[in-house]
């Protein structure tokens, strides 16, 4: 089964609250995703395997480390479009590939539109971000497109999850990590999170 991480810091708190709160503007919204994005990226990386490296400082030569796999960051379009700069701001030789996905507003179910990834995604470590896991049917879709196309080494990075979701992904990829800066209540009847933030993507977007 798939580890749950839900991180405990106060900044994260602190910038979370902001993005809940309906009466932050755009601006600022999308500037704290992409932040939280950064700083959950500590965590997501704390077991990241490095390589030793030798470099000469300006005074003597120095045994370092660099990062042993290749970093491939792929939202899912739109909303997790919000939380790759602040991710590619801590890792700048990540590359990116994208996932268009889309939600039935009846249905729910994820429909496909789009997916372009980097030629060397399989040797990767993939991290599949979206802020917002509802009923999980968005992230599960997204990994199953990266899976059949021969990609296994994925992690998911959200903001917020619900049980629901957890559950959901947990039991279509127990073998991916789950990162959340928070873990709230239930879905309600229209499948938002509750109390979540609302529509992430029009958020970001002003498309509402
Ligand atoms: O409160 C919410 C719930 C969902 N979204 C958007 O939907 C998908 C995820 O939904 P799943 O049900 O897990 O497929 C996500 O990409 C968000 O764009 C939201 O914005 N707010
Ligand atoms: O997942 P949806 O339907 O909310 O799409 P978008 O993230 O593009 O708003
Ligand atoms: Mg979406």
């Amino acid at each position: 089964m798939s580890k749950v991480v839900v991180l405990n810091h106060p900044l994260i708190d602190h910038k979370m609250t902001i993005i809940r709160d309906k009466n932050t503007g755009s601006k600022q919204f999308r500037e704290s995703v992409s932040e939280i994005g950064g700083l959950i990226t500590y965590e997501i990386s704390r077991d990241f395997e490095t390589v030793p490296k030798v470099v000469e400082s300006p005074v003597c030569r120095v045994d370092g480390f660099e990062l042993a796999k290749k970093i491939v960051i792929v939202p899912i379009l739109r909303a997790g479009l919000g939380m790759v700069d602040g991710i590619h701001d801590m890792i700048p030789h990540a590359k990116i590939g994208h996932i268009g996905l889309y939600r039935d507003e009846e249905t729910l179910q994820p429909h496909t539109y789009y997916a372009k990834f980097p030629t060397d995604i399989k040797e990767s470590l993939v991290l599949v971000v979206d802020p917002m896991l509802a009923t999980g049917g968005s992230a599960s879709a997204a990994i199953t497109i990266l899976k059949d196309r021969g990609i296994y080494n994925i992690r998911y990075v959200g903001l917020v999850g619900t049980p629901e979701g957890i559950k959901k992904l947990q039991e279509d990829h127990p073998d991916v990590d789950i990162y959340l800066a928070a873990l709230d209540s239930h879905l309600n009847e229209e499948g938002y999170i509750v109390p979540g933030l609302g529509d992430c993507g029009d958020r970001l977007f002003g498309t509402k």
